[in-house]
């Protein structure tokens, strides 16, 4: 069984004469443990994707299961236990007059964790920040360690899957090589599955298995990460990602 699969996606905007169909019949299927990229240019629909899987664009068709499970139009309390979303921006994320023990005792609490002291510390370990980080405010941190802030809140309720919505472009160069390693460790020990948007195909590179190239709402080519650093994609839109990131893809 997949732990996503999504057959036949349309995602669409307003309505009427106003519809604009921001994503066009997408197909495909995540395996357990496995990382899978959605790349293309501005305004493909790659976040759209990630929206619609979250329960954040209530207006699209189509077939979207959760470990086997058929999502309606609205997301279970449970469906937030298994999946969470870790979004582009850490400036934008946290509330400003909230420690990270707050932040992270109110993720807990929504999801009725259990022990949520010795979780914290924990969470705060797995993220690389550490206790001393427990009662500063967002204000207190750089952008690095609110993104890990970011992170360790959607791990606060023990989730299978993470939608990361371009999780490093927000952050300066030098930091996101950090995030990019942090997200590789944590998938491994939280045995996690990651659909993860950017523009970045070293990005991309670095952290999935497979990607799916998106043009004009639709998928161009679903290709295997290996394929990618070989060079040998079929769709000349993806060549033509592929020519213009040249430096990004080892
Ligand atoms: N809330 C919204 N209302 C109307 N149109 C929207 C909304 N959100 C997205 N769109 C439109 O849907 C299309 C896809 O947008 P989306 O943000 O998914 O693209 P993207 O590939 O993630 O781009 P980017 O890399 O710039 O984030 C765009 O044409 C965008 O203008």
């Amino acid at each position: 069984m997949s732990a996503i699969d999504i057959r036949n996606l349309d995602v669409w905007f307003g309505s009427g004469a106003e519809r604009a169909l921001a994503v066009k019949d997408v197909s495909f299927q995540v395996a357990d443990g496995e990382s899978f990229g959605l790349v293309g240019e501005s305004g493909s629909g790659k976040s759209t994707i990630l929206r619609a899987i979250a329960g954040l664009v209530p207006t699209w068709s189509g077939e979207m299961k959760v470990a086997g499970e058929a999502l309606g139009t609205r997301r279970s309390k449970a469906f937030y236990r298994k999946v969470q979303m870790v979004f582009q921006d850490p400036y934008a994320s946290l509330h400003p007059r909230q420690t990270v023990d707050r932040v992270l005792s109110e993720a807990m609490g929504l999801h009725g964790v259990q022990d949520v002291d010795k979780r914290i510390g924990r969470l705060l370990d797995d993220v690389g920040l550490g206790a001393g980080f427990r009662f500063r405010y967002p204000h207190q941190l750089s952008g690095g360690q609110r993104q890990r802030v970011a992170i360790a809140r959607s791990l606060a309720c023990d989730p299978s899957i993470l939608l990361l919505d371009e999780p490093t472009s927000a952050l300066d160069v030098s930091v996101q090589a950090e995030i990019l390693n942090l997200l590789t460790d944590l998938r491994e020990e939280h045995k996690l599955t990651y659909v993860m948007v950017s523009h970045d195909l070293g990005v991309v590179g670095h952290l999935c298995e497979r990607i799916g190239v998106m043009k004009e709402g639709r998928f161009v080519e679903v290709l295997a990460v290996d394929d990618m650093r070989k060079r040998k994609a079929k769709d000349p839109y993806t060549r033509h990602l592929l020519d213009s990131s040249i430096n990004s893809v080892r």
